[in-house]
């Protein structure tokens, strides 16, 4: 089973065997579909996956896995933004305080690192743009290879919840991944 824990895997005491990959799932959640998401990706990739929320993640600089997933909620076409957290927890939701954007932000760029990223979205209507799309073009400006095409899982509205069959579908995008590396 993957932990959900904050910090990364620096200490080699704290790693699974040699042949094990390791991968860091970092997420952005207000209402904690993203987060749902992000366990069930981490479950398909295995026991070298870790979970964390983007507030507790370590900077992206000190991240040394074999691959990086990061999820966020599509808001207003793209990554949030502290206003759009604003409106979030306005109706309802939590702020977790920041967001990928900055997280991706404060990173320098670098070489010969993996990483895949996606989304939460709306259904209906479908509007274009989507988070997954915009951190996978910042992590490719980093210098990551972006393993697999952005991926979308679907809410049924603003605060959730998850469509059928999503965290299955989550589960088994996470199990491709890990093949990938
Ligand atoms: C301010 C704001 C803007 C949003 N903009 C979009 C959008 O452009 N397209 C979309 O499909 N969903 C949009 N949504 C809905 C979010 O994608 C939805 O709240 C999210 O998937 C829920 O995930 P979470 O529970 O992890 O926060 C927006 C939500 C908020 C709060």
């Amino acid at each position: 089973m993957p932990t959900t824990m904050t910090v990364t895997r620096s200490d080699p005491s704290t790693l699974p065997g040699r042949d094990v990959p390791t991968a860091l799932v970092v997420h952005e959640s207000c209402w904690g579909n993203t987060r749902l998401v992000a366990e069930a990706i981490a479950q398909g990739l295995g026991e070298g996956a870790t979970v964390v929320g983007v507030a507790s993640a370590p900077p992206l600089d000190q991240v040394h896995t074999d691959l990086l997933v990061v999820g966020a909620p599509t808001h207003a076409f793209g990554l949030s933004r502290p206003g759009t957290r604003h409106d979030a927890s306005e109706r309802g939701g939590t702020d977790p305080g920041t967001g990928i954007r900055e997280w991706l932000e404060a990173a320098s760029p670098a070489a010969g690192r993996r990483a895949a990223t996606f989304d939460t979205h709306v259904r209906r209507p479908n509007l274009p743009g989507t988070a997954s799309r915009a951190a996978a073009r910042r992590l490719r400006h980093l210098g990551f290879e972006i393993v697999r095409e952005p991926e979308v899982f679907w809410v049924r509205g603003m605060e959730g919840p998850l469509e059928e069959g999503e965290l299955a579908r989550a589960r088994a995008w996470g199990a491709e991944l890990v093949r990938l590396l």
